[in-house]
């Protein structure tokens, strides 16, 4: 969320955070690099267009028109300089001046050679353990943010992967409305709208880089889960992967497995809602996993199909109103899985990603908890590497994200909640490739025809072969007449017509002759 450097009453009471980017003799010489031409100081600038109406406590979330309840200063940097002080690139740059293109390719994890796996798997256990360089969490709401005794301020240090798993727990948090009260639920600044796509794929963006610092290698990519193969059943969920199930407890990972040894985040859900607190970086239970195991919901015993994936990615317009998740015809609807695959909504299907989350029967299933699962960051490169499957086919111009009156968070150009420096949803609607520095190696499976459209094409290949034989029995009966025609005897025609003639020719006068 924010900077170390900015975590301080004084940088919390100016409202300011434009850290310095190299060591300095006088603070704030070097705000944003800007001795070296890096970056600036500016003000934020939040979205403050209408949100829907599914948000009606305006007034009492830190996370409105964000990040202004913190900051209202932040770097801005110049050319492909990025990052809260400018001392990074801007994703798909690298170097020293950050003019070097780099192109990252995220591969399927199941075609990735023994080294790559290791290496992944590797990468995710040192970033559990690993404190975050630059972030630290904020443990409560603004209004108790300088602690007791105004002099406090109450952020704690977290890890690497920790940070990840906090900001998605941050961004469908409830909102608190006081003590003994119900907090409100009907708020979600990265699901059920345009931004669910755009979130999770900044979440993961900072995720990658987050690696590829601390692995000292800017080529380093996260690799995708395929959920969508048709064998419901979870591939990757071996002890060389992502772990089997445990023999002894069917609901947890086996001990063969390092993730079985992972303590979960933002387990105490009803503490935080009862007493406005926010989850801080203490870890609790182990990971839970029960793929295909929830008796209780058949529906979910499954995983999508390859069929699902080439339907969705027809659907035409990326969002439409209400652009919640009872919109229609959006493929960020059919995407995120709350209509069927083909467009159409209906509250009682779970399809593609939230289909994907609920197969996995344990944390991984629950918003407030589902990154503490490592499958989670496979599901969301497989669910990105579709978004940006749909962007190359459709090619949609930014007008068609809504600008206004999405749920509070959607909007085009609301900064995304809590990511630090601040980056709005806009920014995130381009093409990977060209613009953020990454490609997906999928093949994508083609459609199927359905009963409707072979009904219809067996129709009208009837119908043109009928035509044809029509076509082709008159060719031949006027072919045959013509060549009777030929056929008929001259001298026939000729004394036919002589003699049908020989009536009208008048008979020669005797007074004549
Ligand atoms: O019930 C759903 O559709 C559902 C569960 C779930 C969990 C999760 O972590 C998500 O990100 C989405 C989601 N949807």
């Amino acid at each position: 969320q924010f900077p170390r450097q900015c975590a301080t009453v004084d940088a919390l009471t100016r409202g300011e955070c434009c850290p310095d980017l190299s060591p300095v003799v006088v603070p704030g010489s070097d705000r944003c690099g800007s001795s070296s031409g890096r970056g600036q100081c500016v003000q934020v600038t939040a979205d403050s267009r209408p949100h829907g109406p599914q948000y009606m406590h305006d007034g009492r979330d830190d996370r409105e028109q964000w990040p202004l309840r913190f900051f209202n200063r932040t770097c801005q940097c110049n050319r492909n300089f990025s990052g809260y002080n400018c001392g990074a690139c801007r994703a798909g740059w690298s170097g020293p001046a950050c003019d070097q293109q780099t192109q990252i390719v995220r591969r399927n994890l199941l075609d990735l050679s023994n080294e790559e796996r290791n290496r992944f798997l590797r990468a995710l256990q040192q970033a559990k353990n690993t404190i975050h360089p630059d972030i630290v969490i904020a443990t409560r709401r603004r209004e108790e943010i300088l602690g007791p005794d105004g002099n406090t301020p109450q952020f704690e240090n977290v890890s690497i992967y920790n940070y990840f798993v906090w900001s998605h727990y941050y961004s469908v948090r409830k909102t608190f409305l006081g003590p003994g009260q119900q907090s409100f639920g009907g708020i979600d600044f990265s699901h059920e709208g345009p931004a669910f796509l755009t979130w999770h794929r900044y979440h993961l963006l900072q995720l990658e880089r987050d690696l590829q610092d601390m692995l000292q290698d800017p080529f380093f990519a996260l690799p995708y889960w395929n959920f969508a193969t048709g064998r419901n059943t979870c591939d990757i969920c071996t002890d060389d992967l992502m772990g089997a199930r445990s023999n002894f407890d069917t609901t947890l990972i086996s001990q063969n497995s390092i993730f079985s040894q992972w303590r979960v985040l933002c387990e105490e859900i009803d503490d935080y809602d009862t007493l406005g607190t926010i989850c801080n970086s203490t870890e609790g239970g182990p990971i839970r996993r029960n793929p295909a195991g929830n008796v209780a919901r058949p529906m979910v015993q499954r995983l999508p199909e390859p069929q699902d994936v080439a339907l969705c990615l027809e659907v035409g317009l990326f969002d439409t109103p209400p652009f919640y998740s009872n919109s229609t015809d959006s493929f960020r609807n059919t995407v995120e899985g709350y209509s069927d695959p083909s467009g159409k909504y209906n509250p009682a299907v779970r399809s593609l990603h939230n289909l994907a989350h609920l197969f996995l029967n344990g944390t991984g299933g629950q918003t407030h908890l589902s990154p503490n699962d490592p499958i989670f960051v496979l599901l969301h490169t497989f669910t990105d590497a579709l978004f940006d499957e749909w962007l190359r086919r459709h090619n949609p111009d930014i007008s068609i994200y809504p600008l206004e009156n999405a749920p509070i968070g959607h909007n085009r150009r609301y900064n995304m909640v809590p990511f630090w420096p601040p980056v709005a949803n806009n920014e995130m609607f381009v093409t990977a490739p060209g613009n953020l520095g990454y490609s997906y190696e999928v093949q994508w499976p083609t459609r199927a025809l359905q009963v409707t459209e072979i009904i219809t094409i067996a129709i009208v290949t009837a119908l043109i072969l009928v035509a044809i034989i029509f076509a082709a029995a008159t060719c031949i009966v006027r072919a045959r007449r013509n060549k009777d025609d030929l056929h008929q005897p001259l001298l026939t025609d000729q004394y036919q017509t002589y003699s049908d003639d020989y009536d009208s020719i008048p008979t020669p006068s005797h007074s004549m002759v």
